[in-house]
């Protein structure tokens, strides 16, 4: 069996690629905050690598209330036309500067002026008001580029714990887990 779970990762999600109808990269992203209270909301995965998983979004939104009081998070991809999904733990922290900023600028342009325009999480009163900041963040960065918002950028989850699960007849499924201890990683299988 494979020791390295990120050439595994790879090749599933090369063909979730292939396969799945339509957000391919979409991951359920759990957090909890400070008493332990969980919530979990949809991501679009934008990186990843041996140093983990990358997504983006505001900094001041709820996720990231919780992330900054409690780092640890989960990822879940279900890729439901391959009967597959993964599970992913471990310790969050902000991607660099650099490429938060690298990922901000190749979004599209209305993108980047909504994520000057929205305050992610905060009640709001109409889809008016929204339309408005939209409106007055399009007229103040007319004519230059969109610069990354201060209060938006990537978060990277550090994998200790990545577990494949893949479907099989009759319920018995196969779950191959592996570990990450002192740099190294371990496998094993779970029962389903
Ligand atoms: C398929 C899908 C992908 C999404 N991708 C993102 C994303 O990459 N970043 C983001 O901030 N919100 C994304 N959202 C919206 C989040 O699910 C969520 O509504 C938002 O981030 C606020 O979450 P929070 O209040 O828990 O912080 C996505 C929603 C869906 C359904
Ligand atoms: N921010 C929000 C609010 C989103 O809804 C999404 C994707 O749905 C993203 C960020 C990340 O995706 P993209 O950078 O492709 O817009």
């Amino acid at each position: 069996m494979s020791d390295d779970p990120f050439t595994l990762f790879d090749s599933w999600y090369a063909e979730a690629k292939q396969s799945e109808p339509n957000d391919p990269n979409a991951v359920a992203l759990a957090t909890a905050d400070a008493e332990g209270r969980p919530s979990v909301r949809m991501v679009l995965l934008k990186g990843h690598g041996p140093d983990g998983f990358v997504i983006y979004t505001n900094r001041e939104s709820r996720k990231a209330g919780e992330l900054a009081a409690n780092p640890q998070g989960a990822l879940l991809f279900h890729w439901k036309s391959l009967r597959r999904q993964i599970r992913i733990e471990g310790p969050v922290s902000w991607a660099t500067d650099e490429e938060s900023d690298a990922y901000f600028a190749s979004r599209g342009r209305d993108s980047q002026l909504g994520a000057w325009a929205s305050e992610q999480s905060r009640p709001l009163d109409s889809r008016e008001t929204f339309e408005q900041r939209f409106a007055a963040m399009t007229a103040k960065f007319e004519g230059q580029d969109v610069p990354r918002p201060p209060h938006w950028g990537g978060y990277r989850v550090k994998p200790t714990r990545i577990e494949f699960w893949q479907d099989r007849a009759h319920r018995l499924h196969e779950r191959r887990l592996f570990v990450r201890e002192d740099g190294n990683w371990s496998e094993g299988l779970l029962f389903p």
